[in-house]
């Protein structure tokens, strides 16, 4: 077990000071706030919530690798809002005061496509936007992942858990990627005085997510509506735990803008094996869909469920959605996307 977030966190020097220009009497900005990978899934949503607020203006810096701008279309052109094509891998000199940094594949099927490049993405990636933060003064979340679990040995997983992964498996590029980002967060944190922020994010579903992206909740819904076959990878007794994605933007946004760095987790504990999602989804959409049993890939964790009590006690949050509840929200838009009405 690990020693405490709050030991670990101790800071040496104070946080940069922003260009004085912003604390001028007569300048009364905005929140200027970056999301890298805001034309993904998590992202779009979380673009949506912060321009509900008139004091933000919303920047997205994004390659469009799995994201797109079709997610942000409806703020395209807006005076608040600017969407940058730009890869994280490369330096990005904007001036801003908070950074959302969530750029990265997040489905396995596309973090594996390229490993090197998702390597990259994670650590090139988190030191440029820390470099960023520390050069304008801004805080920064990172969208770390249960994956820094890997295939858990304690469960429920609570924060102090160091984790069980694989260094050299087909997974590690994100797993392992995803643990030096938090160790690059802390390293900014403790030697330059940057005020950081880690999430640890369990799975999430929601509209908008990549029709043919290849995570379960997506692949099950579109499967159903396609009129196919459920493919459970086996043995169909691993559990995951699903949290909706108002609830994720929800929690990411209390995380920023509280006093703790984290990390936190943030997800919903109800715990789900993957035949019992696939007969949910059946029972929901499509009663009369096949299941069936295929072949899992290497290092697929057996269990994952987030011990939240942290989340409670310092944003005090948790998740509002009940899988029953998120999956009919979801169907609803993969039915517009995929042109299938319902009867
Ligand atoms: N959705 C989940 O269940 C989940 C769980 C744990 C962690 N996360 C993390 O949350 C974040 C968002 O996940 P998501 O589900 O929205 O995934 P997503 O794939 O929909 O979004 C990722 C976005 O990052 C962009 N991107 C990828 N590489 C980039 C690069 N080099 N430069 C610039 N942009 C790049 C993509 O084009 C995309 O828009 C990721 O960091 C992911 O690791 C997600
Ligand atoms: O069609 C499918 C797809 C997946 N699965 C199973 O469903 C479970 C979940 O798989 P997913 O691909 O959705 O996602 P994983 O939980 O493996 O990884 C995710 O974890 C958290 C995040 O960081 C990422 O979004 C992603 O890496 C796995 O056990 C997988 O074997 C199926 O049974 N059938």
């Amino acid at each position: 077990m690990a020693a405490t977030s709050e030991k670990q966190s101790n800071s040496s020097k104070p946080p940069p000071t922003p260009s004085p220009l912003r604390s001028s009497k007569f300048c009364q900005p905005n929140m200027r706030i970056l999301i890298s990978g805001g034309a993904g899934f998590i992202g779009s949503h979380l673009v949506d919530k912060l321009m509900e607020n008139e004091k933000n203006e919303v920047i997205v810096a994004d390659n469009y690798f799995t994201g797109s701008k079709e997610n942000l279309k409806k703020w395209i052109g807006h005076p608040r809002f600017e969407l940058i094509r730009h890869d994280v891998t490369e330096p990005l000199l904007i001036e801003v005061d908070r950074i959302y940094h969530l750029a990265c594949p997040a489905s396995p099927i596309f973090y594996k496509h390229n490993p090197v490049k998702t390597i990259k993405t994670n650590v090139i990636g988190t030191l440029n936007m820390l470099g960023l933060a520390k050069r304008v003064g801004a805080r920064i979340l990172l969208t770390s992942t249960s994956e820094v679990y890997g295939d858990p040995l304690i469960h429920p997983q609570p924060e102090s858990y160091w984790g069980n992964v694989n260094p050299i498996g087909v997974r590690s590029c994100y797993d392992e990627g995803k643990r030096v980002a938090e160790t690059l967060m802390f390293d900014y944190h403790r030697q330059h005085g940057i005020e950081i922020r880690i999430a640890r994010i369990f799975n999430t579903y929601g509209p908008r997510m990549n029709i043919d992206d290849g995570r379960v909740v997506s692949n099950f819904i579109a499967q159903a509506l396609r009129g196919e076959p459920l493919t459970v990878q086996k043995p169909g007794t691993q559990t995951r735990s699903f949290c909706y994605v108002s609830d994720m933007v929800d929690g990411l946004i209390r995380l920023m803008e509280g006093d703790d760095t984290g990390p936190i987790n943030i997800g919903n504990p109800g715990e789900f094996t993957m035949v019992e999602l696939a007969e949910t989804v059946k029972e929901l959409i499509n009663p009369s869909i096949e299941i069936k049993m295929v072949e899992n890939t290497p290092d697929d964790p057996r269990q994952r469920k987030p011990d939240i009590s942290k989340a409670k006690e310092v944003l005090g949050w948790e998740p509002k959605v009940k899988l029953r509840e998120g999956l009919p929200l979801m169907e609803e838009d993969f039915r517009l996307r995929l042109n299938v009405p319902k009867n």
